[in-house]
């Protein structure tokens, strides 16, 4: 027998948006700003010439979490190093707090970064160096007196839940510990934007989990600015207010991050979002789930996204009295960005080429989100 239809008996009560909530509140000023960025790496010897970012323009809003997703080679690193000028742009400028980074000579550039603070997916920790002395090294680069050093590492540590590690080597902390040491670092001089490249790319789930609070907490707690690049939609999912999606050196769809989630536009937000779903499938439907149709291979899963004001419509019976097909829930659940619950329900359909697409049609029709999973 078909699993209920209706979206209401499927998935348990889901509140409207609050307005406050859905709205992230965007300041007018951006903190950061690409402005019709280019970058090209010239040709050289037997290597071509790289367009590693075409005509990207974002705006970074203070005191927001902007998280850029891309897969390798996408262009998200060159993205990040435009902002800290360990690359200039070949056209177009970048702007940190209206100063253009791309025009300022060595001097200037080395004074303009410390506002800008990093983190880096392997720490770049100085092995010889304990946890107190990493943190305290651009505050001595910066020629800062030893007992205002102390007096600035100390509660910096202390924010990081890492005081009594203060005299321990690189080599003797884990791999959440090293990076909380180099997000104290990134601190030390108390930067007006932080740059996080793949923070929690080495770290196990739980550790990525608990460096994202912390990120979250220093956001907050300062007002910091993030921008941070990642492959993976769950780092988004758990920090960012706004996000990028690049994609061949293009941003190729931006916002907030719970529209982007509850309603992606482009192919490649909508396959990072499905990989996303995937993962979270119950055993008996991930191990099967192939991303062709193969013959044997008859029903096609089907991830739709629904928002506050659909949860009592009757999505799901209504396509299928439309389309005389028949519609089964493999899953429904409330997920939540920034507090504001939307709902994923993963379905199976005949997996024929023609249904599936008169089925995305109809869902779509309803002004909902619908993509394949793959095929069981
Ligand atoms: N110094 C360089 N010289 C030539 N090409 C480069 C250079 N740096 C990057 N590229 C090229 O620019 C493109 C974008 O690279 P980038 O490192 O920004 O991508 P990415 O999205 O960060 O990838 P990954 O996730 O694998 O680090 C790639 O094609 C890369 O090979």
């Amino acid at each position: 027998m078909n699993a209920p239809l209706t979206l209401a008996a499927a998935v348990p009560t889901l509140p409207e948006p609050s307005v406050s909530a859905a709205a992230i509140p965007v300041p007018a000023r951006s903190i950061i700003r690409f402005e019709r960025v280019a970058k090209t790496f010239p040709a050289r010897r037997s290597h071509a010439a790289v367009h590693a970012l075409s005509d990207i323009t974002l705006d970074v809003p203070e005191g927001a979490i902007l998280g850029v997703i891309g897969r390798s080679g996408a262009g998200k690193s060159t993205l990040i190093r435009l902002v800290n000028g360990l690359e200039k742009p070949s056209g177009g400028r970048v702007l940190v707090d209206d100063v253009d980074i791309g025009a300022l000579d060595e001097a200037a550039l080395r004074k303009e970064r410390r506002s800008i603070g990093m983190i880096f997916q392997h720490f770049n920790l100085l092995a010889r160096r304990t946890a107190f002395d990493n943190v305290a090294l651009p505050l001595e680069i910066a020629g800062v007196p030893r007992a205002e050093i102390k007096a600035r590492v100390e509660p910096l540590l202390d924010l990081v839940g890492l005081s009594d590690k203060r005299d321990r080597y690189p080599a003797e902390l884990s791999g959440g510990q090293k990076q909380r040491v180099g997000i104290a670092r990134a601190l030390a001089t108390k930067p007006r934007v932080l740059l996080s490249d793949e923070a929690t790319s080495a770290l196990d789930p739980e550790t990525t989990e608990q460096i994202l609070a912390l990120l979250r907490r220093v956001n907050a707690e300062l007002n910091l600015t993030v921008l941070l690049i990642t492959h993976e939609m769950a780092v988004i999912k758990a920090v960012a207010d706004k996000v990028a999606v690049i994609d061949g050196g293009r941003i190729v769809e931006d916002g907030a991050t719970y529209e982007v989630f509850a309603r992606p536009r482009h192919p490649t937000t909508r396959s990072f979002l499905a990989a996303l779903t995937a993962k979270s499938l119950p055993r008996r439907v991930a191990e099967r789930l192939s991303g062709e149709p193969r013959e044997g291979r008859d029903q096609a899963v089907l991830r739709i996204v629904f928002t506050g004001q659909h949860a009592q419509d009757p999505v799901l019976s209504r396509v299928s009295r439309l389309l005389s097909v028949d519609v089964n829930i493999i899953q429904a659940q409330v997920d939540e960005i920034a507090g504001t619950p939307f709902g994923v329900i993963v379905v199976s359909v005949p997996g024929d080429a023609p249904t599936v697409s008169a089925v995305i049609n109809a869902v779509e029709r309803l002004n909902l989100t619908a993509e394949v999973l793959g095929y069981v």
